[in-house]
C-alpha cells in the first residue's frame, strides 16, 4: 500500500488542480521496449506512429485560459523541447498529457490513447519527472527506489539506476539529507525504473550543478537513441540546444515558434555586431542593404547590431558586411569587437518574450 502512495504522490501536483486525480495502480504487464511502439494498438485498433499528439489543445482554469489552441507531435526516438516564458502554459500542457487534466478543448493522445485518468494501457509506458516530486523525506534513497521497483513490471536494477544518476554512495541516506540537486537526480532515477517509452521531463535539471546537468543530458540522449519519446520543458536554453530534435517556444498559452533548431535559427537571421565607435553617433551609422539596425547597451557599452533575415540570409549578410567595412575604411573608423554570427536560441526566445514576432518555421 505504501508503494502505491509513493508512486501516486510522486506523480501528483500538490495544489490548485481543476480535476480529480486518478490514483495510480501497480503496474502488471511486461513491456518489451524494442517492440512495444510498433505493436501496441491505439484505441481505434490502428498502429500509431506518434508517441505524443496534441491538437488544438485549450486548457482553462476557471475563466483564465492558460493554453490557447496549441498543436504538436512527438515521435518515438525524438526529443521535443517545450520552451517558454514563466506561466506560458508548459506545465499545464504536460499535466494534460500525463492524464491529470481533461482538455478544455482539443485532443491529446499518447500512443493514440486518451491519457486522461492514466488508463492501464498507458501506465506501463509513460513516466515523468515533474516539477513537484513529493518524495517521502524519511525514507532512504534505496527504499524509495525499491518502492518504485515494486510498481514496475520489468524494473531496472536498483544498483544500475543509482549508478546511472550517480547516487550509489547515497543509497542509505534519508531523502531529507539530500541536496536539492540530488533530489532532482533521484526524481530522474524513479522515472527510469519502469523503462518508460514516453518520458515527460518538466524542468528536470533545475538545481543541478553543471556536472550533474551534463550527466543528465547524456542519460536523456541515450534514452532517446533507444527509442524513447521525450517531452522536455526547461528554462536552460543550452539544454534545449543540446538535446532537442525539435522545439517550440510558448508565450501566453500559444506556440509562437516551432521547428527544428537549425531551421528556427536560420529563419531568425544573421547578426553583425560591434561596439559603437567613440567618434560615431548612432544616427551617422550607415544603412546596410537588407539589414535592420539596432543600437543598445551591452555590458555597459553602446553596441550596434545589424540583423539580416529572409531569403539568402548568408549572401545578404556578406554584402551588408562588405558595405559596412567599406564605410568604415573610407572614414578610418575601427570597428571594435566586430562579429558576425547566426541567431542564438536566446535571441529567438527574447524576441518571443518581447512579443511582436511572426510565427516562423512551423512544420
Ligand atoms: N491550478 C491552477 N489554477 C489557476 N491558475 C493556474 C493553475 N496552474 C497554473 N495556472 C496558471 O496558468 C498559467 C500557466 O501555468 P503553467 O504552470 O502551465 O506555466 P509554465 O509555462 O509551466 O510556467 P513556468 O515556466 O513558470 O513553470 C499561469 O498563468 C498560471 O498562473
Amino acid at each position: 500500500m505504501t508503494s502505491v502512495i509513493v508512486a501516486w504522490q510522486r506523480n501528483s501536483r500538490p495544489t490548485g488542480d481543476n480535476s480529480a486525480y486518478p490514483a495510480r495502480t501497480p503496474k502488471a504487464k511486461l513491456v518489451d521496449m524494442s517492440t512495444a511502439q510498433q505493436t501496441s494498438p491505439s484505441a481505434t485498433g490502428s498502429v500509431p506512429t506518434l508517441a505524443i499528439s496534441v491538437r488544438d489543445l485549450r486548457q482553462s482554469y476557471g475563466t483564465f485560459e492558460a493554453v490557447r489552441g496549441i498543436s504538436f507531435d512527438v515521435a518515438p526516438g525524438e526529443l521535443f523541447a517545450l520552451l517558454g516564458t514563466n506561466g506560458a502554459g508548459k506545465t499545464t500542457t504536460i499535466e494534460t498529457l500525463e492524464g491529470f487534466r481533461r482538455p478544455s478543448a482539443g485532443t491529446v493522445r499518447v500512443f493514440g490513447v486518451d491519457p486522461y485518468g492514466q488508463p492501464p494501457e498507458l501506465r506501463e509506458r509513460v513516466d515523468a519527472v515533474l516539477q513537484h516530486s513529493g518524495l517521502f523525506e524519511e525514507l532512504t534513497v534505496a527504499e524509495t527506489i525499491d518502492l518504485s521497483r515494486d510498481l514496475a513490471a520489468d524494473p531496472r536494477d536498483r544498483a544500475d539506476v543509482l549508478e546511472l544518476v550517480s547516487l550509489t554512495d547515497k543509497a542509505d541516506v534519508a531523502i531529507r539529507q539530500l541536496s536539492g540537486g540530488q533530489k532532482r537526480r533521484l526524481d530522474l532515477a524513479l522515472a527510469l525504473v519502469s523503462r518508460p517509452e514516453v518520458l515527460f521531463l518538466d524542468e528536470p535539471t533545475t538545481g543541478m550543478d553543471p556536472e550533474a546537468r551534463h550527466a543528465t543530458w547524456k542519460i536523456v540522449s541515450d534514452l532517446v537513441s533507444e527509442g524513447v519519446a521525450v517531452l522536455l520543458t526547461t528554462h536552460y536554453l543550452e539544454e534545449a540546444e543540446r538535446l532537442a530534435d525539435r522545439l517550440a517556444i510558448m508565450h501566453h498559452g500559444e506556440i509562437r515558434v516551432e521547428g527544428r533548431l537549425d531551421d528556427v535559427l536560420t529563419g531568425w537571421g544573421d547578426r553583425i555586431g560591434f561596439r559603437l565607435p567613440e567618434r560615431v553617433r548612432a544616427e551617422d551609422l550607415p544603412d546596410l542593404p537588407g539589414a535592420d539596425r539596432d543600437v543598445d547597451v551591452h555590458n555597459g557599452e553602446p553596441w550596434v547590431t545589424y540583423t539580416v533575415t529572409g531569403e539568402d540570409t548568408a549572401g545578404r549578410a556578406h554584402r551588408a558586411l562588405a558595405t559596412l567595412l567599406a564605410w568604415a575604411g573610407e572614414r578610418a573608423v575601427l570597428l571594435e569587437r566586430l562579429q558576425v554570427r547566426g541567431a542564438s536560441l536566446e535571441d529567438v526566445f527574447l524576441d518571443v518574450a518581447g512579443g511582436g514576432v511572426a510565427d516562423l518555421a512551423r512544420d
